[in-house]
């Protein structure tokens, strides 16, 4: 570029040169005429000459007439003014100067003399003036004579002069010419590189664009796809951050009620523990007390045993002592009875003392079997000794017989042995009572350690009680620990999962920068290639400029013209690209058929890798179909629609296109035709309005405006129903609400509203309101099984002020409701009669498809209100695509044959027909017949509409091939009658010279 310039740069100087020339000579001969003949008396050249190079001749050829038709008296003023004044001076040799410049500057120099202007003004004035003064007029006649002598001699010279100086200007003229075609190739030759550098940049430009794009939608694709992703795992972060704070909050809960728990534990076990100390404290005591008591008591009654039991063998010692005695009395009684038997009368009055004695040894026998009663009580060895007693009571009353005086003796001794027996009655007594007040004493000590014994079982069981407590407590403690425990791993889980989302979302992060880095990477590529164009367009407008100050406005419109064709070809691409498809459409038929299989674990269908063929099997049977386009399992949303937009934006250039998706029910009809809220999962109507929509957008560049409507229609057991008409629209129907447009213009429907579509997202709302009013049920084959067929239509139209073009698009997007065996999809009742329209009314299409195959003369459109309705895309003049939905589970293997089968009679049908007379089996047969007569008119005029112009520069084999495929027929375009389109070659577009 920098050559170029520099080139331009040479050129310019060049031309400024020659410029300047031939200005100057056409400035001063002007100039020098008007001087001397006065303003207006020379004839100007035109404004814009035809040939510029011819105009200093011509005009320098009239001044030369006009100085030799100037009246006499003016020249011999003129002459008489130059009386002082060396003509030589004036007047020159062109043919002494060398070279233009020179030339050009003489001739300036003579034309520019002021002095010879003034000199004929003075001559005049003085001859006025003469005049005036009153001057003869025989002397002012000569005088004038003189001077027009003079002058017309000066005339002549000037004449001849101007006749050598005009040659000089033709010789000059042609070096000029000869200057300027150099010139001129040069910068055509500058011109054609720099176009030819223009359009590389601009063709990388438009690869850079395109490539651009694609990655920016594949971008934007990913990017939606990533954000979506971020989305859904910020809110599953948020799900897991709630649930982590849920968590938290329960593990705080917990953790706070584990405390209390805890607090109260210990405060139970503290008191338990008191308790039990208390308990163990008052029975330590009590039993202590008791043990104490019992032992105090034990001791004391051990002290009593050991008193009793001392009284005892006192009193035993004493019944010795008394039994020795005794011993000792009666074996005194013993010596006293031989005594006394010798002295037996003495003893008479002795018996008496005897019995006395008798009575009171019986008495005091009588008070010792008491006493001995008494003592048996107190110990079994007293028996003996009671024995013995009673052995010795024996021998005392033997002694008591036998001695009197011993009587009184005994009667002392048994005065002592009362007093003794007094004392033992006493202490018999105190004994009884002590050991009454013992007994007394141990029952109550018996009782209170029974009561005590009660306590302490009490206590145990207290005791028990709360050891249970405890344990229950320690169990509650450990189960909440447990819990707790459970709690902190979910917690530690929840944030080890937070973190893991956390580490997903900061790679996403990192991956969406990357994303957004190359982004505008790309940007920048695209902002320095466009600054590039701009610089270029820049330097072309200076050029321009430049030119234009030139006065080469030829060559500048010829460059802006092939800028502007240049543009026109960059953005006409979109439409070649559509017009080419246009063609190929028409080579292979206006019906073409498309298959997607579902994707599915266990498929029964194989697509084969040529992306048109596969092969299903049923009942161990392979069935091999083949199709104009094949979408496998893994196909996405992106690679179907791309495989129709074309179909579908040429509704642009006033197609009826039809394109509708057939299958069995759940075999994903609305999924391609609507898809999934996803904006990788969209389906063909929200991307098919979206690129309709941008297409029209840059038509507008091309000065093309576009009005779009829209209508839904859903067909309900043979019914019609605005679907945007919200949930009480009526139910149409009256078949005759359909209205045809004879002229090939838009079907409409009564009682159907229409929708002005301006931008994307009103485009999208009304998608969705529409698919939200369709009628699903759940059938037992598909969860949401459309029980009618959805019509989207959208109607185009288009016109292009330049050119005075109308068009009349329609595009209609088919979602049919799904074939289906009622005895697999259970339908009863109502779902049962819906089955049956549904049934009813796609073999009213299967009819109306196999009238046209057979070419039938009458085809049964008017059968069902969906092939009324569709007839123009069917059947006249449109295009149709028929996207065929095929489950490949093998619990579907025959119905999904059964959809393929009437596919692929549709697909074979057209295939038919390829090439041939018989081309189309659609009843398009008249048109194509007569496509070489209007179709071909029409087909070459839009050669000539914006959208399809005729490039210039572009070689003529080229143009002819265009309008050949275009002639060969087709779908017709719907252009208004009387639209005034241009002839081919007639475009009012300017066209370069
Ligand atoms: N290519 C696919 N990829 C993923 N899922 C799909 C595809 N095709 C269909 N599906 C799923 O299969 C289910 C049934 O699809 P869809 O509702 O589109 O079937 P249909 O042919 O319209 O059925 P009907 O005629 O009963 O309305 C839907 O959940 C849909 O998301």
């Amino acid at each position: 570029m920098l050559k170029l310039a520099s080139k331009f740069g040479d050129l310019q100087e060049q031309l400024q040169l020659l410029n300047k020339r031939e200005s100057l000579t056409q400035i001063d001969a002007r100039h020098i005429a008007n001087q001397v003949f006065g303003p207006g008396r020379i004839l100007h050249p035109p404004a814009h000459p035809p040939q510029h190079t011819s105009f200093s001749t011509q005009q320098a050829g009239a001044t030369v007439q006009l100085l030799q038709n100037q009246p006499a008296n003016s020249a011999e003023i003129f002459l008489s003014s130059l009386s002082n004044r060396q003509t030589e001076d004036i007047l020159f040799d062109f043919k002494s100067k060398s070279g233009n410049s020179q030339m050009i500057k003489h001739a300036a120099d003579v034309f520019e003399e002021s002095e010879l202007v003034a000199l004929c003004d003075d001559g005049l004035n003085k001859q006025l003036q003469r005049t005036k003064d009153g001057a003869t007029e025989a002397s002012r006649i000569q005088e004038l004579a003189a001077l027009v002598k003079l002058l017309r001699k000066c005339v002549r010279e000037l004449a001849s002069r101007a006749s050598h100086y005009v040659d000089g200007c033709a010789k000059m003229e042609k070096d000029l010419v000869k200057q300027v075609e150099g010139a001129q190739l040069q910068s055509e030759i500058a011109v054609k590189s720099l176009e030819a550098e223009l359009a590389g940049v601009k063709k990388d430009l438009a690869q850079c664009e395109a490539t651009f794009k694609t990655e920016k939608a594949k971008w934007g694709a990913d990017l939606e796809d990533q954000k979506y992703e971020m989305m859904r795992l910020k809110r599953e972060l948020d799900r897991i951050m709630e649930e982590r704070d849920r968590a938290r909050d329960e593990c705080k809960k917990a953790e706070q009620g584990r405390q209390q728990l805890e607090v109260e534990l210990k405060e139970l076990k503290k008191h338990s523990t008191q308790q039990i100390r208390e308990v163990s404290i008052n029975q330590s005591e009590a039993v202590q007390k008791l043990t104490e008591g019992a032992e105090r008591r034990e001791a004391a009654l051990k002290e009593e045993r050991q008193r009793l039991t001392k009284r005892l063998d006192a009193a035993q010692g004493c019944v010795e002592a008394l039994q020795g005695e005794l011993a000792m009395l009666q074996q005194v009684h013993e010596k006293e009875a031989a005594a006394l038997k010798t002295k037996t009368a003495e003893e008479a009055s002795k018996s008496q003392t005897l019995n006395q004695l008798q009575t009171e040894h019986d008495s005091v026998k009588k008070q010792l079997a008491g006493m001995t009663k008494e003592v048996e009580s107190l110990s079994l060895d007293l028996q003996n000794s009671e024995h013995q007693r009673e052995k010795l009571e024996g021998l005392l009353q033997e002694s008591l017989l036998q001695s009197g005086e011993q009587g009184r003796n005994l009667e002392v001794l048994q005065v002592q042995r009362n007093a003794e027996r007094a004392i033992w009655a006493e202490e018999k007594e105190a004994f009884v009572i002590t050991q009454q007040q013992s007994n007394l004493r141990e029952s109550a000590l018996i009782d209170e350690k029974n009561m005590l014994k009660t306590a302490v079982t009490s206590a145990i069981e207290q005791k028990e009680c709360m050891e249970s407590q405890m344990a229950a407590l320690n169990r509650d403690f450990s189960t909440l620990v447990n819990e707790s425990v459970n709690l902190r791993n979910q917690v530690d889980f929840a944030a080890g999962n937070q973190q893991v989302a956390e580490q997903h979302v900061a790679e996403l992060q990192l991956k969406s920068d990357a994303l957004s880095s190359q982004l505008n990477e790309a940007m920048e590529e695209l902002q320095v290639k466009s600054s590039r164009l701009q610089d270029i367009e820049g330097e072309f407008g200076a050029l321009k400029e430049v030119l234009g100050e030139f006065g080469q406005r030829d060559v500048v419109n010829n460059l802006l013209q092939k800028v502007a064709v240049l543009q026109n070809a960059l953005t006409s691409s979109d439409a070649i690209r559509r017009k080419l498809h246009n063609e190929l459409v028409q080579v292979k038929g206006n019906i073409r058929v498309y298959c997607r299989v579902k994707p599915h674990a266990t498929s029964t269908i194989r697509c084969m890798p040529d992306q048109s063929s596969l092969q299903i099997s049923v009942d161990g049977k392979d069935h091999a179909m083949e199709f104009d386009r094949v979408y496998g399992p893994t196909s996405t949303q992106d690679q179907v629609f791309s495989g129709v937009s074309e179909l579908v934006q040429s509704a642009l250039d006033g197609y009826h296109v039809c394109l509708f998706s057939y299958g069995q029910t759940g075999a994903g009809k609305t999924y391609t035709m609507q898809g999934s809220e996803q904006p990788s999962g969209r389906g063909i109507i929200p991307r098919a309005v979206e690129k309709i929509l941008e297409t029209v957008a840059r038509l507008q560049d091309q000065e093309w405006e576009y009005t779009m409507e829209a209508s839904c229609i859903e067909i309900y057991n043979n019914q019609l129903r605005d679907l945007l008409g919200g949930p009480t629209a009526p139910y149409i129907s009256d078949q005759s609400a359909i209205k045809h447009d004879p002229s090939g213009g838009h079907t409409t429907v009564n009682g159907v509203s229409r929708v002005t579509i301006t931008d994307t997202n009103m485009a999208a709302q009304l998608v969705q309101r529409a698919a939200s009013s369709r009628s699903c049920e759940a059938t037992a084959m598909n969860s949401v099984s459309s029980r009618s067929h959805s019509v989207f239509m959208l109607y185009i139209a288009g016109s292009h002020p330049p050119s005075g073009t109308q068009l009349q698009g329609c595009l209609c997007l088919v979602d049919l409701a799904g074939s289906e065996r009622l005895d697999r999809s259970q339908a009863e009742g109502l779902r049962k009669a819906e089955a049956c329209a549904i049934n009813q009314s796609l073999s009213c299409i299967g009819d109306v498809f196999a009238a046209l195959a057979s070419k039938n003369s009458h085809v049964p459109y008017r059968n069902s209100k969906l092939t009324y309705l569709l007839q123009p895309c069917l059947g006249g003049n449109g295009k149709t695509l028929m996207l065929v939905n095929v489950n490949p589970e093998p619990a579907s293997a025959y119905e999904s044959l059964c959809s393929l089968k009437f596919a692929a009679k549709v697909n074979g049908c057209e295939t038919a027909a390829k090439g041939g007379a018989k081309r189309n089996f659609v009843d398009i047969g008249s048109s194509l017949a007569s496509a070489g007569s209007s179709s071909s008119v029409e087909d070459a005029k839009r050669l000539s509409l914006p959208g399809f112009p005729k490039l210039p520069g572009m070689p003529e084999p080229s143009a002819k091939r265009m309008s050949m495929m275009v002639s060969s027929g087709g779908a017709k375009r719907a252009a208004l009658p009387g639209s005034g389109i241009p002839q081919a070659g007639a475009s009012k577009r300017p066209r370069p010279s």
